[in-house]
């Protein structure tokens, strides 16, 4: 390797096996032999070079991403790539693009909501891209019948939209369904009559992005035929009459719950390809503390480093098993569904709603630390983690501002708690709530730091600080005589409530991970090190809510902190391998920082000198605006 593996010492320091991490990592030794396979022939595809992003006009990256998926296409027909190669594929070429809104939400909305006739129809041309689809929803203003603003792919490239709109028959008005529309010619591309179709302008970052064309659309008298309305939940009869399936009408929004839960896994990538870029970093990195004229401090070795990286590097592992066991648990919604079984449809809604909120809201914000993390480098666009964020954000909005989805889950939470006085028992991811007397008046009794490393400790005081925070909610929410009002002036405490119990979920779906068969030499001890640094950094951040509802003492919270500073001890030797077990190549991660070979500093230097900027010695501009100036002081100096 080129100037050697400046980071080997650090990965002989691994105690566990690395290679056994990736197959956990990546879900299964299939699944971590068709990433691998499929990253590498990404990365070593001249066509799909990315550092160049930064430096393109509007104009430039969007035609270089239309390149790019044409190209990514070819090469899926020309190598008869699986679903889940092609899938894999567009993944690592790693540039937001139309088909993200075609493969992700058009296809998935027609197979949720289209008729078996529907999806015969319509799905063979949308898998072979003979139409290209988008899912147009949101609005510019408030309403279903303003304009849509915001889908992505529909600016520029759609000719088709699932468009959601107000289904009005008799002057009779049935709420929003799902239609799907032709939005261009297929010869021309021109907008059909009656469409005004177009960008909505440049977004947050530049690059990231507005690789998107995410559009603005207007209809003026378009007709829809009949057969265009998605009818699996509805239907309209050819004589207009309207009527609906035995089904509940919440399906209308299944699609949501689908990409919901692909975005919880989206998180745990997304983060930990901004640790493994901080983590690398970190270790190559020396600052200060040298002692007798040796090598100044990795700064990884710094308490406070550790303290705000480690948390981040078991988070981008919690949010992994969490993403797994939801993608199980929309499985198992989506057979009962077919079944006509709809029980489990409220908790895999407020499941993916919760989650989704908060996995993007940590990933974004964690994003941004490891840019921290890595000082001024990490401002540079060469350190990959501006554009990571720049384009990362907006899934804090999109699919449901976080908020919003978090007052989901709330109404879910009271209406569970409402159903206990009526017998019914809470199953799943609120089973806890069936002992909610128990969690009333329980303590905790952590007596010793290590107390806090078994599971049951762990599990009962998040759990009681769940029931605790909804109980004081249903409380409060009780005194009022108006419900909405209610749950609108506590809508901050249920907000609180909501993110209690989610953290309990991604708690306790890392420690039922720990209870499976986990091959590979010391993997498991170091998963149960990464679990316990996700559950008491999670304790620690919010000590406020356990003490303050009395489920620890402030000795405990104490003993809590003391046994996480143990367990960033722990983690430090580790650490390197830790992200390694992530399999990302160099170009994936697109961050000079976070090379495999940590051969940083050399990069850097080389990269600079690549920039337009210094093309030349004397810049564009010099003699037009520089020049002149230093002439005038030179002028008033000499009289
Ligand atoms: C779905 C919304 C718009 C509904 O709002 P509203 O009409 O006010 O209804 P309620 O919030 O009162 O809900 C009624 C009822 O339905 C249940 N429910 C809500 N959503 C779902 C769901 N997805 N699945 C199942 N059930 C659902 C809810 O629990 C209530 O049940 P009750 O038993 O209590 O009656 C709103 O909720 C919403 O989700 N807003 C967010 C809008 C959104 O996500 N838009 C996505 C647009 S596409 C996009 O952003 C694409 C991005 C690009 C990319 O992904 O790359
Ligand atoms: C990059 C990007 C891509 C997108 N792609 C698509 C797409 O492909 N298709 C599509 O249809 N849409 C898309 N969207 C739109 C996206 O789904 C919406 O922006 C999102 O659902 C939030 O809705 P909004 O913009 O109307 O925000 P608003 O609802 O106006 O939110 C504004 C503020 O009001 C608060 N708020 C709103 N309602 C409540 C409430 N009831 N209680 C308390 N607070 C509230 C929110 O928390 C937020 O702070 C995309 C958006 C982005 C940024």
């Amino acid at each position: 390797m080129e100037g050697g593996d400046h980071l080997a010492h650090e990965r002989k320091k691994a105690q566990f096996d690395v290679e056994a991490m990736k197959i956990v990592w990546a879900g299964s030794r299939h699944a971590f032999e068709v990433s691998d396979r499929i990253s590498k022939l990404v990365a070593s595809d001249p066509a799909f070079r990315k550092d160049n992003r930064p430096m393109l006009s509007r104009k430039e990256l969007f035609k270089n991403t239309l390149r790019k998926a044409a190209y990514a296409w070819k090469r899926i027909i020309e190598l008869r790539l699986s679903e889940e190669e092609a899938s894999k594929l567009r993944f690592y070429v790693d540039e937001p693009a139309f088909t993200d809104l075609h493969w992700g939400m058009f296809l998935p909305a027609i197979k949720g909501q289209g008729t078996e006739e529907q999806q015969q129809k319509w799905l063979p041309l949308a898998y072979k891209m003979q139409i290209i689809g988008c899912y147009a929803q949101t609005e510019l203003g408030h309403g279903s019948n303003s304009s849509k603003w915001w889908p992505g792919g529909l600016g520029k490239i759609s000719t088709h939209a699932v468009v959601y709109a107000r289904l009005i028959t008799d002057g009779q008005d049935h709420g929003v369904h799902g239609f799907i529309v032709q939005l261009r010619s297929l010869d021309d591309h021109s907008p059909l009559p009656g469409i005004t179709v177009g960008d909505i302008g440049m977004k947050f970052g530049n690059g990231a992005y507005n690789t998107m064309d995410n559009g603005v659309l207007r209809f003026d008298h378009v007709r829809i035929p009949r057969d265009q309305m998605l009818m699996k939940v509805s239907q309209v009869s050819r004589e207009g009459k309207y009527s609906q399936s035995n089904v509940p009408r919440q399906l209308v929004y299944g699609t949501m719950v689908f990409v919901r839960q692909t975005i919880v896994a989206d998180a745990s990538c997304a983060l930990s390809r901004a640790v493994c870029i901080a983590t690398r970093y970190s270790a190559v990195r020396r600052q200060f503390g040298s002692q007798n004229g040796g090598p100044e401090t990795q700064v990884i070795d710094y308490k406070t480093q550790q303290s705000r990286l480690f948390p981040l590097l078991a988070s981008a592992y919690a949010f992994r098993f969490v993403g797994e066991w939801l993608k199980w648990l929309y499985t198992d919604v989506t057979q009962r569904l077919q079944a006509n079984d709809f029980s489990t449809l409220p908790e895999a809604h407020a499941c993916t709603a919760g989650l989704k909120s908060l996995t993007t809201a940590a990933t974004a914000d964690g994003i941004e630390e490891c840019r921290k993390l890595c000082g001024g480098h990490g401002y540079l666009c060469s350190s990959g983690l501006p554009e990571l964020f720049a384009v990362y954000v907006p899934a804090c909005t999109y699919e449901g501002d976080n908020t919003v989805l978090l007052l989901q889950v709330a109404r879910f939470l009271v209406k569970t708690l409402s159903q206990l006085g009526s017998g019914k028992q809470p199953v799943g991811t609120t089973a806890y709530m069936g002992q909610v007397e128990h969690l009333m008046q329980c303590h905790c009794n952590v007596q010793k730091a290590e107390d806090w490393l078994k599971p049951a400790v762990i599990l009962e005081a998040f759990e009681a600080r769940s029931a605790r925070m909804s109980v004081a909610c249903a409380k409060n929410l009780s005194k009022f005589t108006n419900p909405e009002e209610g749950f609108a002036e506590l809508s901050g405490d249920l907000v609180e409530a909501a993110i209690a119990h989610c953290q309990l979920i991604i708690v306790s779906k890392f420690i039922e991970k720990l209870q499976q068969d986990i091959p590979g030499k010391g993997v498991k001890q170091q998963l149960g090190v990464l679990c316990n640094i996700y559950a008491l950094f999670l304790l620690h951040k919010h000590q406020g809510d356990f003490l303050s509802t009395g489920c620890i003492t402030p000795k405990q919270a104490y003993l809590a902190n003391e046994q996480l500073r143990a367990l960033y001890s722990q983690a430090r030797p580790n650490a390197i391998a830790l992200v390694d077990a992530f399999n990302y190549t160099d170009h994936y991660l697109g961050s000079i920082l976070g090379c495999y070979d940590g051969n940083v500093y050399p990069k850097l230097y080389e990269a600079a000198w690549k920039d337009p900027l210094n093309d030349s010695v004397v810049p564009d501009g010099y003699r037009e605006y520089i020049w002149p100036m230093l002439k005038q002081q030179l002028r008033t100096a000499r009289l």
